[in-house]
C-alpha cells in the first residue's frame, strides 16, 4: 500500500509554511484522516504502536517526524532537504523516521563532518553499498573522478534496487561541504543526484544547519521537499530534559531555577543535559532521602545550595575550548603589535572603529542632542553587523595584550595565569563554533563588499563573563557614549 503514495511537491513557498508549524505538539493542528492514513501506510500494518513510540521519543518534534513519516514513503519519493539550527534534533528524527519505515529498506548513511574529503565521501558510501569489498574496486581502486564515482554508485545501487529494496541516501551536515576545497562543485553533484542515477527506488536526504538559501547557486534540476527543524524554546528545551527523568517533579522545580540562564549560554539539549544532571544532584543534596520540595522555604534553601555550583557550572560552559601556546600565537610577529594596540582603545565602539573624537569637541548641543537621538535608535535597532577583517583585528588586540601580560608575568618569574596561557590562534576555527552555537551569526553579505557579515547574538554581561575567563580587561576597551 504504501509503493502508491506519492509525496506532496513543496514548492519553496510552501516550504515556508512548513517551517512556520510550530514543533510543539500542542500548537499543531488535528492531522487529517487522510494524513493520518498516510501515516499508518507508512509505518505499514501493525506498526501504529510503534509510530506512537516513535512519537514519543521524539519530544517537541512531533510535526517534523509526522513530515518525515510521510515524505520519507518510497517510490518514487522526491529528494528531501532537513534543514535548521545546530542539535535541533534533525539526526535523531530522521534516523528514528527511517526505522519505522517499512523493513526492506537500506540506510546509507554519511556524515560530511567526519569525513576530511570529497574521495573519503565516495569511499564510504561505496563501502555501505558493498561496492568496495567486491572484486570490482579494490582500495587503490577507488574513484577519483565524479563521473567513475557516479557510474561505480550507479552500479553498486542499481544491484540493491533490482531486489527490492529501497535505498535511503542521506548526506548529514551537508553545510560543512561548502568549506571544503571545490565544495562547490560537490554540493553541485550531490544535488544532482537524482537526475544522475535515474533510480527511484534510491530516495536522497540532505540534512543541513545551513538554510536552503545557502544553495541556491547550486540547486540541481528537482527541488528536494523540505522540513524545518526551529530552534527550541526555553520551554521546549524543558520539556525535552524533563521527559524519562526519574524524579520528574523534583527535576521540575530543579529547572525552574537553573535551566534560563544556562539556556542564555547554550541551546543544545545534549550540552544542557550534561551540565544540568550534576547540578541537580547538588540541588537535592539537602533533601536526603525526600523525594519531593515540601513547600517555598525548602525550595529557596535549595536554590542557596545549588546557586554557587551554578554559578561555576556557568563560567565553565563559557569557556571556549584552546588549544594552542603563547608560543604559537608569537608567530604573528611584534611589528604588527603596536600599531594594533592602538586601534584598541576604538575597536569595540559601535561606529566601526572610526575616530570621532575632533568632531566632538566642536558639536553643538543641536548635533549633541542628533547624536543622543541617533545612539537612541541604533540601541532600538539592535547589534550592528561587522566584517570579518574587524573580527580579526579584534582577536590580534587581544592576542597581544595577553601576550605582553604572559611575558610580564614570566619575568616577574610569576606562574601565568590558566586562560592567558592558551589562547589559541585558530581564529577560523573559533569562529565557525562560535556561529555553530548561535554565538555570532552570520549576516546578509554587504552589496558592496560582498563578503560575509557577522553578528553577534551575546550581550554585554556575557562578553564581560568571557573575557574575565581569559584575564581580558574588557571592561577598559568597551566604548560608551
Ligand atoms: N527532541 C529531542 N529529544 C531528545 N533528544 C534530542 C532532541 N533533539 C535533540 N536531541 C539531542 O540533542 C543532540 C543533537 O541532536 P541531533 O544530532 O539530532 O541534532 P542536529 O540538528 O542533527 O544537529 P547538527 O546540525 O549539529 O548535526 C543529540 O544528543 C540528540 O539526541
Amino acid at each position: 500500500m504504501s509503493q502508491t503514495v506519492t509525496p506532496r511537491r513543496t514548492t519553496r513557498s510552501s516550504a515556508s509554511a512548513l517551517s512556520s508549524v510550530p514543533a510543539a505538539p500542542k500548537y499543531r493542528p488535528k492531522p487529517s484522516p487522510r494524513r493520518q492514513l498516510l501515516v499508518t501506510a507508512a509505518a505499514g500494518p501493525k506498526d501504529y504502536d510503534s509510530v506512537g513510540e516513535l512519537l514519543d521519543a521524539l519530544p517537541c518534534r512531533r510535526a517534523q517526524a509526522m513530515d518525515l513519516i510521510r515524505l520519507l514513503v518510497p517510490a518514487p519519493a522526491l529528494p528531501l532537504m532537513l534543514y535548521g539550527g545546530a542539535a535541533t534534533g534533525k539526526t535523531r528524527t530522521l534516523l528514528l523516521a527511517l526505522t519505522n519505515l517499512r523493513p526492506s529498506q537500506r540506510l546509507v548513511y554519511a556524515s560530511l563532518r567526519s569525513l576530511p574529503s570529497p574521495r573519503a565521501l565516495f569511499a564510504s558510501l561505496l563501502s555501505q553499498l558493498g561496492a568496495t569489498s567486491s572484486s570490482t574496486f579494490s582500495r587503490q581502486r577507488l574513484p577519483e573522478k565524479p563521473s567513475d564515482f557516479i557510474s561505480a554508485l550507479r552500479n553498486a545501487l542499481t544491484g540493491i534496487v533490482s531486489q527490492g529494496e529501497v535505498v535511503y541516501l542521506v548526506f548529514d551536515n551537508l553545510d560543512v561541504v561548502r568549506s571544503w576545497d571545490k565544495g562547490d562543485q560537490l554540493l553541485t553533484l550531490l544535488f544532482r543526484l537524482h537526475d544522475l542515477l535515474q533510480l527511484p527506488q534510491v530516495v536522497l536526504v540532505y540534512v543541513s544547519s545551513a538554510t536552503p538559501d545557502a544553495y541556491y547557486s547550486m540547486t540541481g534540476s528537482v527541488e528536494p521537499n523540505y522540513v524545518y527543524f526551529s530552534d527550541y524554546t526555553v520551554d521546549e528545551a524543558r520539556d525535552i530534559l524533563i521527559r524519562g527523568h526519574p524524579n520528574p517533579k523534583l527535576y521540575s522545580s530543579f529547572l525552574s531555577v537553573a535551566l534560563k540562564p544556562l539556556f542564555r549560554v547554550t541551546r543544545r539539549v545534549d550540552e544542557l543535559s550534561a551540565v544540568l544532571e550534576p547540578l541537580f544532584n547538588r540541588y537535592s543534596e539537602p533533601l536526603g532521602d525526600l523525594k519531593a520540595v515540601s513547600d517555598e522555604g525548602i525550595k529557596r534553601r535549595l536554590f542557596e545550595h545549588v546557586q554557587p555550583h551554578l554559578a561555576v557550572a556557568l563560567s565553565e560552559t563559557f569557556s571556549v575550548p584552546m588549544r594552542a601556546s603563547m608560543h604559537e600565537i608569537k608567530d604573528s610577529g611584534s611589528a604588527g603589535k603596536g600599531s594594533a594596540k592602538r586601534q584598541l582603545g576604538a575597536l569595540f565602539d559601535s561606529t566601526g572603529g572610526s575616530d570621532n573624537r575632533k568632531r566632538k569637541r566642536k558639536s553643538s548641543q543641536a548635533s549633541l542632542d542628533m547624536k543622543d537621538t541617533m545612539a537612541e535608535e541604533m540601541l532600538m535597532k539592535g547589534p550592528g553587523t561587522f566584517p570579518l577583517e574587524r573580527l580579526l583585528a579584534i582577536f590580534q588586540c587581544i592576542t597581544s595584550v595577553s601576550e605582553d601580560k604572559h611575558e610580564v608575568e614570566c619575568a616577574d618569574n610569576k606562574e601565568p595565569e590558566s586562560g592567558m596561557t592558551d589562547l589559541m590562534s585558530d581564529v577560523l576555527l573559533q569562529l565557525s563554533t562560535l556561529c555553530n552555537s548561535n554565538f555570532l551569526s552570520k549576516s546578509r553579505s554587504c552589496p558592496l563588499e560582498s563578503s560575509a557579515r557577522y553578528r553577534s547574538n551575546i550581550d554585554e554581561d556575557l562578553a564581560l563573563k568571557v573575557a574575565r575567563s581569559v584575564s581580558f580587561p574588557l571592561s577598559k576597551y568597551m566604548y560608551r557614549r
